[in-house]
């Protein structure tokens, strides 16, 4: 069980009175509300709040996360405790409330006042009663409500569960645990205290660090990079004085990898806010000569052909659903078939990008199969020719290597230790 959300002063202990502000909960339920009714990302509500207390966000977004990860088995749990389906606001309100009381350690009188006072704040007082009887008996009687219960299964919308197949399950265990902080490592950098070091090289720290307390951060001696996330850059194992452009760059994770391997980037990113973002932090990590070029990928042209492309194309981020269970509720199969169109595409727009021989390191963030070693199938189909990872290029991580020579990870994999995102990623030539 994890730690409480914050609950701020001793005083708080009593349910708050009806007035009273409570910031997190707030935005917890806007951030609920807006995927639940509009399938908004978290982020997007967010981004949008007008709350700035990093405190209060970061509590909201643990709630929001933590109901949006049990969402499933919660409801479920719920079922027999309401006469008829309330409004979808008060459903929000009612998980908010159980999230606290079985997944969050908030004390029964805390979790059950705090919601009732935010429906009452949002003007959904003749639903405080109903509120009130419910989330006690969740409290008295959570336990027995619970059993029998698939946690896993019930998690899982049907489509991914079976789009998963034989992965599902393991898949959905890992996704209840809060991703760990991973970081990558300038070369030569020391590990900051309190750091493990995985077997590829990547930093962990638990679930909840912030990296901007973390000794070296400043200087610019690491960056936030999932171990899995790391790997793909690796796998390309660009070379000094390689030419590479690194297409759909932001927030430059990859790119400063390869800057760091002596490589000569060209970063090739179509939104320029998030570019932005990139620059700050090739700035902060010190990282000069990096072109960074705001356009789209399926548009520009180098000047000169490069010897790789790394493409680490948009995706559904079913990968990140550690970190964006969101995810979960606000994307569609429809989703995933459009998104394939758009790898396709950039695929094609990378051959033009390459000298004669050169590489495509192809990834994504995600865990379905449509977009990762389907893609690659059908570029077989258009002039592609896999060249596959070998066992020893696996760099701590051979759990990835798939029978076809494929990176393929999930949240399930490297359990004991944290867990890591869902990334796929291949290697293909253009042939001659
Ligand atoms: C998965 S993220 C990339 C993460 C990045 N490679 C890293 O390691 O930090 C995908 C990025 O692709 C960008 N993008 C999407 N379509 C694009 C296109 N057609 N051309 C250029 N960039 C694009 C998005 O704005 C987003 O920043």
């Amino acid at each position: 069980m994890s730690t409480p959300v914050s609950h701020g002063s001793a005083s708080s202990r009593r349910s708050p009175p009806r007035t009273e502000a409570d910031p997190t909960r707030d935005l917890a339920f806007d951030i609920l509300c807006g995927v639940v009714e509009h399938r908004r990302m978290l982020e997007t509500t967010l981004d949008r709040s007008a709350s700035s207390d990093p405190r209060d966000r970061a509590s909201a977004h643990r709630l929001a996360a933590t109901v949006l990860r049990y969402m499933g088995s919660m409801t479920e749990l719920l079922q027999p405790l309401l006469r008829r389906e309330p409004p979808a606001p008060v459903r929000c309100a009612l998980l908010m409330g159980v999230a606290q009381l079985r997944h969050l350690g908030t004390p029964p009188h805390a979790a059950v006042g705090t919601i009732v006072s935010l429906l009452r704040r949002r003007g959904l007082t003749p639903f405080a009663g109903l509120a009130n009887a419910v989330l006690r008996r969740v409290a008295r009687e959570g336990d027995t409500l619970a059993e029998g219960l698939d946690q896993d299964r019930l998690d899982v919308p049907p489509w991914l569960w079976s789009a998963w197949g034989g992965r599902a399950r393991a898949i959905a265990s890992g996704m209840h645990r809060e991703a760990p902080l991973d970081l990558t490592l300038r070369p030569g950098a020391e590990v900051p205290d309190g750091g493990v070091v995985m077997p590829n090289g990547s930093v962990r720290f638990p679930a909840g660090t912030r990296v901007t307390e973390i000794p070296g951060f400043e200087e610019g001696a690491f960056w936030v990079q999932d171990a899995a996330a790391s790997m793909p850059a690796r796998l390309l194992n660009a070379q000094p004085g390689w030419h590479v452009i690194d297409l759909c760059a932001a927030p430059g994770g990859k790119t400063a990898q390869l800057a760091l391997a002596g490589a000569q980037v060209s970063a090739v990113e179509r939104d320029a806010g998030r570019m932005r973002r990139m620059s700050e932090n090739l700035e902060r990590l010190r990282i000069a000569g990096v072109e960074e070029i705001v356009a789209d990928a399926l548009q520009w042209k180098p000047a000169s052909p490069a010897n790789a492309v790394l493409l680490d194309a948009p995706c559904s981020a079913t990968g990140t659903l550690r970190r964006h269970p969101d995810v979960l509720w606000v994307k569609r199969p429809r989703d995933v078939t459009a998104l394939a169109q758009g790898q396709d595409a950039l695929i094609d727009a990378a051959a033009n990008m390459l000298a004669p021989g050169g590489i495509l390191l192809y990834a994504v963030c995600s865990l379905q199969d449509e977009e990762g070693a389907a893609r690659v199938e059908a570029a077989l189909t258009r002039g592609w020719e896999l060249l596959p990872f070998a066992e020893d290029e696996f760099q701590g991580m051979p759990i990835a290597r798939t029978r076809e020579g494929y990176f393929r990870t999930h949240p399930g994999m490297w359990h004991d230790e944290g867990g890591m995102d869902g990334f796929f990623a291949a290697r293909l030539r253009r042939k001659s």
